[in-house]
């Protein structure tokens, strides 16, 4: 699989935007209808370029925090600011715009069944409008990234576990996304596999796009060593790298 990182163009619209936290909660707690709060008093900053891992036990809240993020779930209560924008008051259109400058990797791929490779990684270039003969290019470089070419015309049903998850990574990060986020997305994988996929979102951060990565994993998070490690428990943020707050100067950041 190849990890050079030059099929992505560094120079492209929205890579490593240099200035202030991209994200932002104060205070945020959510609950599901009248039930009890599952995220509690949730404050935090992003930083453009670093690399992120939420964990925390099962229940403890990361895959509905993780949709906060993306965009996906409103707080109960507390603000939140995406890319210095006020998330509570975005028209559909506003949001729409944003969430494009997200990629999301599940657990379970969700790749659409009936499109092949090719058209799962084409999907949110053809969403924004791109013209075919301009996605061509951009979709068989990024399909040789995350090493598939073989692939190109097969459908999902067709390929292993840590195959689909490496398209469902090439889907999230076609359009070249600020910011990707991804819940378990080596939960399903082998762990020689796990690495191979943990390499891939280093890579992307190396080029400048903010990783938030929700883990069971601890071999995975000694593995980046250098990341910040966000720690839920029953719904309350912990820091133990004390990172989150005020992050030091990261070699490289941009
Ligand atoms: N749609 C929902 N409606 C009601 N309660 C929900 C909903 N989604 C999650 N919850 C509850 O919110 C709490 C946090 O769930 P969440 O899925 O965010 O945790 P998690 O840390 O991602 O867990 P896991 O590691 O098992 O995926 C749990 O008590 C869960 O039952």
């Amino acid at each position: 699989m190849s990890l050079d990182p030059s099929p992505l163009d560094l120079a492209a619209p929205g890579f490593g935007n240099p200035t202030g936290p991209i994200v932002r909660f104060e205070n945020v707690g959510l609950r599901y209808g009248a039930g009890r709060e599952v995220l509690s008093d949730i404050t935090f900053k992003l930083h453009p370029g670093r690399f992120y891992f939420l964990t925390g036990p099962s229940g403890a809240g990361k895959t509905t925090l993780l949709k906060l993020l993306y965009l996906a779930q409103s707080p109960s209560r507390g603000a939140i600011s995406m890319f210095g924008e006020d998330a509570s008051v975005l028209s559909r259109e506003r949001r729409t715009e944003l969430r494009r400058r997200i990629g999301v990797v599940f657990q379970n791929f969700r790749l659409v069944p009936h499109l092949t490779v090719f058209d799962n990684v084409a999907l949110p270039l053809r969403l924004a409008g791109t013209a075919e003969e301009e996605l061509v290019g951009p979709v068989t470089d990024m399909i040789e990234w995350v090493g598939l070419s073989r692939a190109t015309n097969q459908r999902p049903s067709t390929l292993s576990g840590g195959e689909q998850q490496r398209v469902a990574i090439a889907r999230a990060v076609i359009t070249r996304p600020d910011l990707l986020v991804a819940d378990e997305p080596t939960g399903n994988v082998d762990p020689q596999m796990a690495l191979r996929l943990l390499h891939l979102f280093t890579a992307m951060n190396k080029m400048g796009t903010t990783v938030v990565l929700a883990t069971h994993d601890s071999t995975l998070m000694h593995r980046q060593g250098d990341a910040a490690v966000m720690r839920l428990e029953k719904g309350r943020l912990d820091d133990p790298t004390g990172v989150l707050r005020n992050p030091p100067d990261r070699k490289g950041m941009r």
